[in-house]
């Protein structure tokens, strides 16, 4: 039996280059990834948030594997729910009206936005890839494939990692993955390559969520809003009273 495989990355950071907050750290954990276990599916969540309900990643993949309309859909988004509001929710720290109404209504139209934490992504949507419409076939890693960055090992994983049909067996391991795992983490990777505009986390703005998800909607992708009974508390986080403001300032910018 093997074990499940739990991987702490650090980037590295170098004067000069800026690290581009969480949108570079999760730039390069999509590449690194890509080398680990290559999943067709990944969940991003915060150092702040936690996962309140395991019978939440049954329901994203739910969506993601529908034959009507999951072939188009990048992401699955949850709420964000919080701990230790008070029962009246005075300040309505828990932004109902935001997350059960604007969000969900959104399905009705091409999804919701990307809000952060609590979302389940297709991989080759990150990379900058279209939707595929239908045909599932016809996912085309971009010919120009060097703008990937110079890893050869990275540029062969896009396509089998683009089929979410394959099964999923951890790699060993060796020397070689190694050194371009290394590779794959430094700071100047990304220079001159349209990583953090075209492919990955898009950077230089507050608020990297809501853009990265406008351009997978802009590409025609959909995304949809999951909030599931009867606990509907999928993700759960515990800061909300001392920070009610800053991301809907980031918003309005
Ligand atoms: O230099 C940094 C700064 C942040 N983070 C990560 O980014 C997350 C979000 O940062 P946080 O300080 O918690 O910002 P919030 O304003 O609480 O975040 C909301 O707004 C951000 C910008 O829209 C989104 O990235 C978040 O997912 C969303 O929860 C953190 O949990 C970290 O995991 C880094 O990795 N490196
Ligand atoms: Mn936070």
């Amino acid at each position: 039996m093997r074990l499940p495989m739990l991987v702490y990355l650090s980037r590295e950071k170098r004067p000069g280059y800026n690290h581009q907050k969480k949108a570079g750290a999760m730039n390069v954990m999509l590449r690194v990834s890509a080398l680990l276990s290559n999943a067709p599916f990944l969940i991003n969540l915060d150092c702040d948030h936690y996962i309140n309900n395991s019978q939440s990643f049954r329901a994203t993949m739910c969506f993601m594997l529908d034959p009507h309309d999951g072939q188009n859909t990048a992401f699955v988004q949850f709420p964000q729910r919080f701990d230790d509001v008070d029962p009246t929710d005075r300040y309505a720290n828990h932004n109902r009206v935001f997350f059960d109404g604007t969000m969900l209504s959104l399905n009705g139209l091409q999804g919701p936005s990307y809000l952060g934490p609590g979302t389940m992504f297709r991989r080759a949507a990150l990379y900058g890839m279209g939707p595929p419409r239908w045909r599932a076939d016809t996912i085309k890693v971009i010919s120009k494939a060097k703008e990937f960055g110079k890893s050869t090992f990275f540029i062969n994983s896009m396509i089998d990692g683009a089929n979410q049909e394959r099964s999923i067996t951890p790699i060993f391991l060796e020397e070689s993955v190694n050194n371009e795992l290394s590779t794959l983490m430094t700071c100047a990777y990304e220079d001159g390559t349209p990583w953090g505009r075209d492919v990955g986390w898009v950077y230089n703005i507050a608020t990297e969520d809501v853009v990265t998800g406008f351009r997978m909607h802009r590409q025609g992708w959909r995304s949809i809003y999951c909030s599931i009974e009867p606990s509907c508390i999928p993700w759960h986080c515990s800061d909300q009273p001392h920070r009610a403001s800053p991301p809907s300032i980031a918003l309005v910018r």
